[in-house]
């Protein structure tokens, strides 16, 4: 059997035209213009890309993006007082602040110092606690986007064993508290895990978020399981490759995502998603 691609750069298009459309007709009412400010410290090249495919994406739904580009040398209290001025503003619905940071910067103190209801990453911890509680605002954007393409498999979650590999606070534990609201059973693996492949083999959905080049073999896929590969490691040859062996798990799966073209371009249009809901919600007082 061959698994069927679960195909995030077709469906993150297609959620791109909706949010078009909704933020058209917001504008269109009269209601502000949704506007991201993006903050990049620092000069990494990577950083650099990912900001600019962002704004790309912004600007294809009507998203007015800010970029606020800071050197490597900028202090934590600097970044901290550009934050304040963005909490403050009212043209600014959402703001990101690309991680990594600097060594020299206290990225939690950076993270908390958001407001939470223009934390369109989801990073805060008003935020993932809103999610433990079951009652989430904005979603972290990697998971969410995750929940989005199971939705497009038609499966039922509720009940199912997922198990997630990687136990980072921007992708596995968000993803454990998704799947866990969606009433799977959730185990989360991490470096100190026993006996990975046997836990691997108990997954009928399995979130592969884990950071180490085809870590996870096809042979430890149970059959028909959905297989969610956010791996994005550099191959020797150039080009890009997931944290699972694809040719074998292709071969087990019941649903697989691609690398590239899978959670990555929904980890962008659920960043999107959430500014448009942060300029429609926009609370004066959350907590
Ligand atoms: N505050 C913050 N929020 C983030 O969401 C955040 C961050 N910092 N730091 C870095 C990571 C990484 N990330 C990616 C999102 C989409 C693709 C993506 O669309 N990738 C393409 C391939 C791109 C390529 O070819 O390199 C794909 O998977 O098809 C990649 C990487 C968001 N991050």
């Amino acid at each position: 059997m061959t698994a069927k691609l679960l195909d995030g750069k077709t469906i993150a298009a297609q959620q791109r035209q909706t949010l078009r459309e909704h933020v058209a007709a917001r504008v269109a009412a009269g209601q502000s213009v949704p506007g991201l400010a993006v903050v990049l410290v620092g000069d990494d090249s990577a950083s650099q890309i990912y900001v600019r495919n962002k704004r790309t994406a912004c600007a294809e739904v009507g998203i007015e993006s800010t970029a606020y580009h800071l050197t490597a040398d900028t202090s934590t209290a600097e970044l901290l007082a550009l934050l304040d001025q963005l909490n403050a503003d009212p043209r600014v619905h959402g703001i990101l602040v690309q991680l990594p940071l600097p060594a020299s910067i206290d990225t939690q103190r950076v993270i908390e110092h958001i407001a939470p209801e223009k934390d369109v990453d989801g990073f805060h911890p008003y935020n993932l606690g809103r999610l433990a509680q079951r009652r989430p605002l904005l979603r972290s954007c990697t998971p969410k986007g995750i929940m989005t393409l199971l939705a497009h498999t038609q499966v039922e979650l509720d009940g199912l064993d997922a198990v997630i590999v990687g136990q980072s606070n921007i992708v596995g534990r968000p993803m454990a508290l998704e799947l866990l609201a969606a009433r799977c059973t959730v185990t989360i693996c991490h470096s100190r895990t026993q006996h990975l492949a046997e836990k691997v083999r108990a997954a009928d959905v399995l979130v592969a978020a884990v950071g180490v080049a085809e870590l996870i073999q096809g042979d430890w896929i149970k059959p028909n399981a959905i297989v969610i590969d956010v791996g994005m490691n550099r191959a020797t040859h150039g080009g890009l490759c997931g944290d699972v062996q694809f040719a074998s798990a292709l071969q087990k799966a019941s649903w697989i995502t691609p690398v590239p073209g899978g959670v990555g371009p929904m980890t962008i249009v659920s960043l999107l998603e959430n500014t448009l809901q942060a300029a429609e919600y926009a609370p004066s007082h959350l907590l």
